[in-house]
């Protein structure tokens, strides 16, 4: 359709503003300010939305158009000759009603021929006979695809910059000349008949699902879902641009925190509605056996989830494979098979329908709440100022659990990520949550039992590590560095969590603040020392009980018994710590084990590790609203306004400076030297005397520096 004939978008209809990434800019060097700028909205694009337009990008889809206009006019006869099937092949021709697009089982209302770029380049890993219009385009074909993969690359380029990996990472993932789904679609639908009242989509709603897609249309009618207010909203096209949009590979392999946006595709708008409609996509995949598990970029926080094998995860393959099949006529079994094509979109759904309620301060947050916070989004989070009541959100998030999925008993795990990122420090753990959900149930029917997790725990695993009575921060650095390696000496995709090496520092050395921070900071500079030279390599950490002000974290995971059991002051602390290997393979697993027993949880303070008396009333309690009321000193007010003392954080207030004078008397009367770098030291200080502010932290971290640095970045240096 040459382009003086398109019928123009109308303007009166709402549209979605996407950031536009001039390509030129792309290309300017590292340290050209437009070049970085350009890479950090393109950055920024993935993460928000994952849709963005590329201006003047250096492929030139006309010649697909025109092969298009050419295969979708030959007879139904002929194309089916090319037919992709039914048995999870997706290379082919689909002609329209082969998918269905709603719950009720419509059928879709597009033909669309699946180019394979193997094929084309007959790399051997595919061979089938290709249309004769596209035998005719090879050449243009070739062009095309080398073009669209090139584009892609770019895209993967800045985001591995951007998730602070060496350049090639994502690039050596998705290799041109090595087996992949990588492939042209041309898609072309019919306008719909006058009479036609279906409202069915033409492409019904989901992500996409490889890695990068490079879209060319020329009609109206791709749509994207709003992540926040949930709406549909027309993308215009734009002549000379592209649309490139993220696929689930992407999502998967950062734990989420790129976006794969739900997207379909509904007839032309207004006067372009009686047009048919064609559109040229190149769907650049990750490599066949790539495992779309979680990358080691210190961004990429991984699950509690997470402790699956990387053999665990699918391959891209597969995971192309189960889509492709989920959304065919004969996969549809009633309206839940519905929900199994959207593809990692469902794992936002949960998070979609809190957002509804949340205000405008959530949204950052909510993006992330499936998962732990990595370092960047947990410091640019910023708690509400005025927290929503407590026990109403409560029975909000449990009541719209129970909306999502009636028949189980809601994941107490999400509810607690979201609750506790709402009101920091509120110290709210899984019992609390625990008992308040039995009770909605019992409400709701008080017949209602608790699911019966009988769920044998795993036998932990423990690797013997000697730490030395260490106190000057070097060593306790290098002890920590020993500890990672160490870990993953002994089994690299096992779990090391942050806090079990602050409890190995904190009975080490109980009054010396080290932070959670410390440890976090510590693991993730020695991470990506170790990813440089294994890529496989990853530390989950897992932070709980946050607090914003950083101060000091007590630890409250649930470990077995014999393992990493707390000293007391003056037992020998240079025999051997267990740093414990968590077994645990998911979510369920773990509520099901804390279920069972009860955690074991110390009080430091009790333990003697930590001194008596040290809390000091909250500074806030008495002027409430303008702070959480939640979050500030040891004693903490709960919704009510009632104090009360927080069990599991013992060590909520930082040391003053008086106590780490003290420390260090104490420690050197031991003969041994507690020293602090002037930077911990003035954060320690600093920390004590001013009261966490409004606002936000932002680190970023600097690998070719080894360190971290932000707005407000305490530590300097490691
Ligand atoms: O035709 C379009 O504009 C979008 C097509 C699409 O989303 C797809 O084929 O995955
Ligand atoms: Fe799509």
């Amino acid at each position: 359709m040459p382009g003086a004939t398109i019928p123009p978008f109308p303007d009166d209809i709402p549209t979605l503003p996407l950031l536009l990434i001039e390509w030129n800019k792309l290309l300017l060097p590292h340290g050209d300010h437009t070049g970085d700028d350009e890479r950090s909205r393109l950055y920024q694009a993935c993460h928000d939305l994952g849709f963005f337009y590329l201006k003047g990008l250096p492929v030139d889809p006309d010649p697909m158009f025109d092969l298009a206009d050419q295969f979708f006019a030959c007879s139904q006869e002929e194309k089916d000759r090319y037919e992709m099937g039914t048995d999870g092949n997706y290379f082919g021709y689909k002609k329209s009603g082969a998918y269905f697009v709603d719950k009720q089982g419509s059928p879709d209302r597009t033909e669309f021929l699946n180019i394979s770029k193997d094929n084309i380049f007959c790399s051997g890993s595919v061979s089938r006979e290709e249309p004769r219009a596209v035998e005719g385009h090879r050449r243009s074909v070739k062009t095309f695809m080398e073009g669209c993969h090139s584009v892609a690359r770019e895209v993967l380029k800045v985001l591995s910059q951007q998730l602070q990996l060496k350049e090639n990472y994502l690039l050596d993932l998705h290799k041109f000349d090595e087996a992949s789904g990588d492939q042209v679609r041309l898609t072309h639908s019919l306008a719909p008949v006058d009479d036609d009242a279906s409202s069915a989509p033409n492409v019904g709603a989901h992500t996409d699902f490889g890695s990068v897609t490079v879209l060319f249309n020329r009609l109206g009618g791709l749509q994207v879902l709003t992540p926040k207010a949930g709406e549909w909203k027309y993308v215009k096209p734009l002549p000379g641009h592209a649309i490139i949009n993220l696929g689930d590979a992407l999502v998967k392999m950062t734990g989420n925190l790129l976006r794969s946006n739900i997207h379909r595709v509904v007839p032309p708008p207004g006067p372009q509605r009686s047009s048919n409609r064609e559109s040229i996509v190149y769907f650049c995949r990750p490599n066949n056996h790539i495992r779309l598990a979680p990358i080691p970029s210190p961004l990429v926080a991984t699950e509690p989830r997470d402790t699956k094998r990387v053999d665990e995860y699918p391959t891209s393959e597969e995971w192309i494979k189960e889509r492709v099949t989920s959304r065919l006529q004969k996969s549809y079994k009633g309206e839940e098979s519905y929900e199994m094509t959207k593809g990692t979109s469902t794992d936002f759904k949960w998070i979609y329908d809190l957002m509804s309620l949340a205000d405008d301060d959530i949204e950052n947050l909510s993006y992330h709440t499936n998962r732990l916070p990595s370092p960047d989004h947990l410091f640019r989070f910023t708690p509400p100022a005025t927290p929503p009541p407590l026990d109403e959100t409560f029975d909000k998030y449990i009541e719209l659990a129970l909306k999502d999925d009636p028949h189980n008993e809601p994941n107490q795990f999400k509810i607690k990520l979201i609750v506790q990122r709402l009101f920091p420090g509120a110290g709210i753990d899984a019992k609390y949550i625990r008992e308040r959900i039995r009770a909605t149930m019992k409400e709701r029917d008080p017949d209602w039992t608790p699911s019966p997790r009988v769920v044998e725990p795993k036998p932990y695993k423990a690797v013997e590590l000697t730490l030395h009575e260490a106190v000057d921060i070097d060593h306790v650095n290098k002890e920590l560095d020993n500890l990672v390696d160490a870990a993953f000496r002994f089994q690299h995709e096992k779990v090391l969590t942050a806090s079990h090496l602050l409890r190995a520092l904190n009975v080490l050395c109980p009054d010396c603040g080290y932070t959670v921070d410390h440890v976090v900071k510590r693991v993730w500079t020695r991470r990506y020392e170790l990813a440089g030279k294994d890529s496989s390599l990853k530390v989950n950490v897992r932070r709980r009980r946050i607090r914003r002000d950083n101060s000091r974290t007590a630890i409250t995971f649930c470990f077995k018994e014999n393992l990493l059991q707390p000293r007391r002051r003056g037992e020998d602390v240079r025999s051997e710590l267990a740093i414990a290997q968590s077994d645990y393979t998911s979510e369920e697993e773990e509520a099901s084990y804390m279920m069972q027993r009860k955690p074991v949880v110390h009080d430091l303070r009790q333990d003697g590790l930590l001194k008596k008396g040290r809390n000091r009333p909250d500074p806030t309690a008495s002027e409430s609203s303008s702070h959480s009321p939640l979050s500030l000193g040891g004693n903490l007010i709960d919704a009510r306004g009632q104090s009360r003392k927080h069990r599991y954080h013992p060590a909520h207030t930082p040391p003053t400076s008086q106590d780490l004078a003290n420390a260090r008397i104490q420690k050197s009367s031991r003969r041994v030297q507690l020293v602090h770098p002037p930077e911990f030291r003035t954060f320690t200080n600093a920390q004590q005397e001013t009261q966490p502010t409004e606002g936000s932290d932002s680190y970023s971290y600097e690998p070719d520096r080894g360190r971290f640095a932000g707005r407000r970045a305490r530590y300097q240096g490691w």
